[in-house]
């Protein structure tokens, strides 16, 4: 695979592109009918700003995994919007769904995803091999500085520790320069010290490249990473956390366990 020339993405420190990288008004998406029915989001309005890193928190089955879904494109909407940009998701074919995921958008899931055959660079690259665009050198080298990648690359995934995986996929959503990431659990099959990794370039993505990342999490310590944490229960947004620390969502978790999902705790 060639590259083209080195590009403008090569300061280190670079100021937050302002606007929004995602949004959810009245987002709603209910499963099956009638005895099957479940309303996994109802009326779920968010936005996410463009070079902020945000989590989203909730019990299980309070909707964070719909609710990526729907916004990446990946599963279809009931009733409402979810934008990427300025562009409406709903209503879009699946032709244009799958290009814009693949133009647009980067995930990184709890199960790494790899191709087994295909070495970490070419793992890495591949997503824009079959876009058929040419990565850029400068920010490839960039991003795999950023993970720590340098010595790796030619490493096949069986050859690579779990934290090493992970970050060969954190490389490769964020190789294509998308407009946002989204990540499940990304940290969900990994030991503390990995994980504490994983979240440290997802960090260092969002202040040193400028990268959007939006991450579905049960853990107060990885929603610490963030810049914000959005909680959901039972398919609502019911509170929106400014700079949040390990202790204090961990606090905002008991206390809205112990209200019963009643409502919003005005954190
Ligand atoms: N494909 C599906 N068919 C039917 N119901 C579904 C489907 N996917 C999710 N649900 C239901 O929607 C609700 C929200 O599920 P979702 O996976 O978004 O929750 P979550 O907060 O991500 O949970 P967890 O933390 O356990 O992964 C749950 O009640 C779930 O059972």
């Amino acid at each position: 695979m060639s590259y083209q020339a080195p590009a403008q993405h090569t300061d280190s420190t670079r100021p937050r592109p302002h606007g929004f990288a995602a949004s959810a008004e009245g987002l709603t998406k209910v499963y099956g009918s009638d005895e099957t029915r479940v309303v996994a989001l109802d009326g779920v309005s968010v936005a996410f700003e463009r070079g902020r890193f945000t989590a989203i928190m909730g019990p299980s089955g309070s909707g964070k995994s719909t609710l990526m879904h729907c916004m990446a494109g990946l599963d279809s909407i009931s009733a409402g919007s979810a934008r990427l940009g300025d562009t409406e998701l709903n209503g879009l074919s699946d032709r244009k769904l799958t290009q814009l995921r693949r133009d647009r958008v980067g995930f990184v899931f709890q199960t790494f995803n790899l191709l087994p055959t295909l070495n970490a660079l070419e793992n890495i690259t591949l997503p824009m091999g079959i876009a058929g665009t040419r990565p850029d050198r400068a920010w490839l080298d960039q991003v795999i500085a950023t993970v720590g990648l340098s010595k790796r690359l030619k490493h096949r995934p069986a050859q690579l520790s779990g934290g090493q995986q992970q970050r060969v996929a954190v490389a490769r959503a964020l190789a294509g320069q998308p407009e946002i990431v989204f990540g499940d659990e990304p940290t969900g099959n990994l030991d503390s010290r990995a994980g504490a990794e994983i979240l440290g370039f997802l960090r260092n993505s969002v202040r040193e490249l400028g990268q959007t990342v939006v991450m579905v999490t049960h853990d107060p310590v990885a929603a610490g990473y963030a810049d914000r944490a959005v909680f959901l229960a039972d398919g609502r947004v019911v509170d929106d956390m400014r700079e949040p620390t390990a202790e204090r969502v961990l606090e905002h978790m008991k206390r809205y366990d112990a209200r019963g999902h009643s409502g919003p705790t005005g954190v």
